[in-house]
């Protein structure tokens, strides 16, 4: 059981409350930018406070919002630590005189020296080893938005919270192994297409993100976005027939019903079988507290549909990170 908060984490919440800032902005660029989206969520829901703002690291530097300054707090994240503009991001931060905190695998790594607060967190998908996803990017973020908002609110946030990442990990390998025959079946289906859209909203939306631009597109080179599941029905919709494929993810927060609107309109529309639907409601989530359960579901699908990236993949003859013919490749863009 996890009793603690890790002792970085815990250094930068006793700085913060020091400082009466006034409002967060959540920064970073792609994957890490995804993690941002269940953080405001989650902030959106329980702060009462103060208020949240996320940004692509260098729309954040170019719109340099005015309300940016002395008593604000900036959080930035890059897995590397490396991203140019994650680093631009965070040195305009300190210019502005807010505080800023950094979170990155790397604590030597460019962002981990620019910012006040360096916050370490573990990954698998780049590194290949094992995690518990407790102290994954998005577990750790919780944390850090749990200690700010209970220092001011005193919600009780952060105890729940360590006690349901407790039981995340389980939960992870269980509904691995619950949708591995279903991943077989679709991952059949989708390997030969040329268009895959996820859909969701609220909490997973972030996930749905990051699986579209990061993985379907940067890996697999599909025709890919991910469609926020109430803005289908304003434009997206339109590309619905038979042959559409779609990923869908059901989270378990307030905007489920949204989500299974358009999981209807695709079943009606669409065809079943190109539709490969993830639902929260069906995973043994056991031992979390019922109102964090919501947020650690992205964590859930998006674990175990990196696995059926890696099935298309084998399908696809594609070999995910290693396959990209810019990033990490190029360097004068
Ligand atoms: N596809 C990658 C992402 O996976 C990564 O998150 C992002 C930023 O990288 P980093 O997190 O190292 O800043 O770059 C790209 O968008």
């Amino acid at each position: 059981m996890i009793s603690a908060l890790p002792a970085d984490l815990e250094r930068a919440l006793n700085a913060a409350a020091g400082r009466q800032f006034s409002h967060l902005f959540l920064v970073a660029c792609g994957g890490s930018l995804s993690i941002m989206m269940a953080g405001k969520y989650f902030l959106d829901r329980h702060s009462g406070t103060f208020a949240c703002d996320i940004y692509n690291a260098d729309e954040f530097v170019c719109r340099d919002p005015r309300r940016l300054g002395p008593d604000t707090l900036v959080v930035l994240c890059s897995q590397t630590g490396n991203t140019k503009e994650t680093v631009r991001a965070a040195n305009h931060a300190k210019d502005r005189g807010a505080m800023t905190i950094g979170m990155t695998l790397d604590q030597t790594s460019p962002l981990a020296r620019a910012v006040d607060h360096p916050i370490a967190y573990q990954a698998s998908y780049t590194t290949g080893k094992a995690i518990d996803a407790a102290y994954s990017n998005y577990g750790v973020l919780y944390m850090l938005l749990a200690g700010l908002i209970d220092a001011r609110e005193d919600g009780g946030l952060t105890d729940d919270l360590l006690i349901s990442l407790s039981h995340l990990q389980p939960a992870i390998e269980r509904a691995h192994r619950a949708y591995a025959d279903r991943f077989e079946t679709f991952a059949a289906r989708f390997a030969p297409r040329e268009a895959i859209y996820t859909l969701a909203s609220g909490a997973s939306y972030g996930a749905a993100y990051s699986y579209a631009i990061c993985v379907l597109m940067e890996m697999h080179w599909y025709d890919s976005q991910a469609i926020h599941a109430n803005e289908f029905f304003h434009g997206p919709f339109e590309v619905v027939d038979r042959d559409a494929s779609f990923v869908v993810l059901l989270g378990l927060d307030e905007t489920r019903s949204l989500s299974e609107r358009a999981r209807d309109f695709l079943i009606k529309y669409g065809s079943r079988e190109n539709i490969l639907v993830l639902d929260g409601a069906e995973l043994d989530l056991g031992g979390m507290s019922e109102h964090i359960k919501p947020y650690l579901v992205p964590l859930v699908f998006f674990d175990t549909l990196w696995r059926f990236a890696y099935k298309l993949a084998g399908l696809r003859d594609r070999p995910m990170l290693e396959g990209r013919r810019y990033m990490k490749k190029l360097s004068d863009y």
